[in-house]
């Protein structure tokens, strides 16, 4: 039987804490039927500064209020400019994330959003998969199924596994089948945080030349990277660790500590390659290497950073859109099909994405007057 398509709007705010993504997408949960518009709402230097402020706070953290608040009203002025989506998918704002410790915490109420917008808001997606004790993290990666079945069909992608890659603050990658019935099916999906992506490059930037980022990574493209430095890198217990596995942003202090002595270049170099080593040690923990890696998120326009990625990786490195996909916003639609897939009751992560004991219905849905 067919399932009625629903319009939602997926946004995310990632841990760049750059801003907000919002965009449409027309689904049943599992397959897309269609992509919509999308929008990008920056955050100024207050709000940015403010979240940054409030990076590693739990719920009850001096700072999680105000910045639940703000994220709220950010996102509610985005979602005003979509009012034909029927269901919202708000990720809200990571704080602190540590499965194995305290949980994780996206701070903003999405009751409060829905009684702002009128319209119901699924939101608080990773709270139940590590209540059931999986990682929480990442959540793309049964969407990245559903990318690659539909690239599939538009005659994008050969009928074959492909590897998905992230690189916002933190990178993601997922091994998806696309010959697999749905992204629950047992080896569909494959999943894991491969280690810090553009954040320490950004802090980098911002304390050493007061940018917020390695534009096109024209800086890193003039230094060499520190090879010693990056074997260390390595030795950090998370690339031991077996498949799945998630990350805090700031998991990895010692990195940044590594490049204090390099002149700027070479320090950025050093960290944009790091980055791409992190890919490349958890490809190696993959049953099966994938023969395309297809890029989305901010990384993908850094220069340098491709430019590792393929002298690192045992695969072709492409960007995404070369499935016709739009990289910029992948994410914010997972969170979008995601909705869909909380109002149908359908898992949203599992043993091979976050390493949950089995099948998780995650994300809270809350109604406008109802809470
Ligand atoms: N033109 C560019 N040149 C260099 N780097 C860029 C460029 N555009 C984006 N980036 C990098 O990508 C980052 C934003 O990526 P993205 O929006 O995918 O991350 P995010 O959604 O915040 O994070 P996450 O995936 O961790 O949740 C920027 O902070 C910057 O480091
Ligand atoms: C706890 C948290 O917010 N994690 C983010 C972060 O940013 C990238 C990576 O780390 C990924 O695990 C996740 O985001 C994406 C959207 C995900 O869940 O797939």
């Amino acid at each position: 039987m067919t399932q009625a398509m629903t319009r939602a709007l997926g946004m995310m705010s990632g841990t760049s804490l750059d801003g907000v993504d919002a965009a449409l997408i027309e689904t049943d949960g599992v397959r897309i039927a269609d992509f919509g518009r999308s929008a990008y709402r920056a955050y100024s230097g207050n709000e940015s500064a403010m979240l940054h402020g409030a990076l590693g706070q739990w719920q009850d953290g001096p700072d999680a209020a105000e910045a639940g608040a703000l994220s709220v009203a950010a996102h509610a002025a985005l979602a005003d400019g979509f009012p034909e989506a029927e269901l919202v998918g708000y990720h809200g704002q990571t704080l602190a994330h540590d499965p194995g410790g305290r949980g994780t915490h996206q701070a903003g109420d999405g009751a409060a959003l829905a009684r702002r917008l009128g319209r119901p808001v699924v939101w608080d997606f990773r709270s139940e998969d590590v209540r059931q004790g999986g990682e929480g993290a990442p959540l793309a990666p049964f969407f990245h199924w559903a990318c690659a079945e539909w690239a599939v069909a538009q005659g994008h992608l050969p009928r074959a596994p492909v590897a998905f890659l992230n690189l916002g603050g933190v990178g993601n990658l997922t091994w998806v089948d696309p010959s697999a019935p749905a992204p629950e099916a047992p080896g569909a999906c494959i999943a894991f945080d491969t280690g810090p992506a553009n954040a320490p490059l950004n802090d980098l930037m911002r304390a050493r030349r007061g940018q917020a980022r390695d534009e096109g990574g024209a800086l890193a493209a003039l230094g060499q990277p520190d090879e010693g430095a990056i074997a260390r890198f390595l030795t950090h217990p998370h690339f031991a660790r077996p498949l799945p596995k998630s990350l805090d942003r700031d998991a990895f202090p010692d990195l940044a500590a590594s490049v204090a002595h390099l002149p700027d270049a070479d320090a950025a170099a050093t960290l944009t390659h790091a980055a791409a080593a992190a890919v490349a040690a958890g490809l190696a923990l993959l049953p099966q290497a994938p023969d395309r890696v297809l890029v989305c998120g901010g990384g993908r326009h850094n220069g340098a950073m491709m430019a590792a990625l393929d002298a690192r990786l045992p695969a072709r490195v492409a960007p995404v859109e070369e499935a016709g996909l739009d990289g910029d916003m992948l994410e914010a639609q997972a969170f979008g099909w995601l909705a869909v897939r909380v109002l149908r009751g359908l898992p949203t992560s599992g043993p091979g994405t976050t390493g949950a004991p089995g099948p998780v219905c995650g994300g809270r849905i809350s109604h406008p007057g109802r809470g």
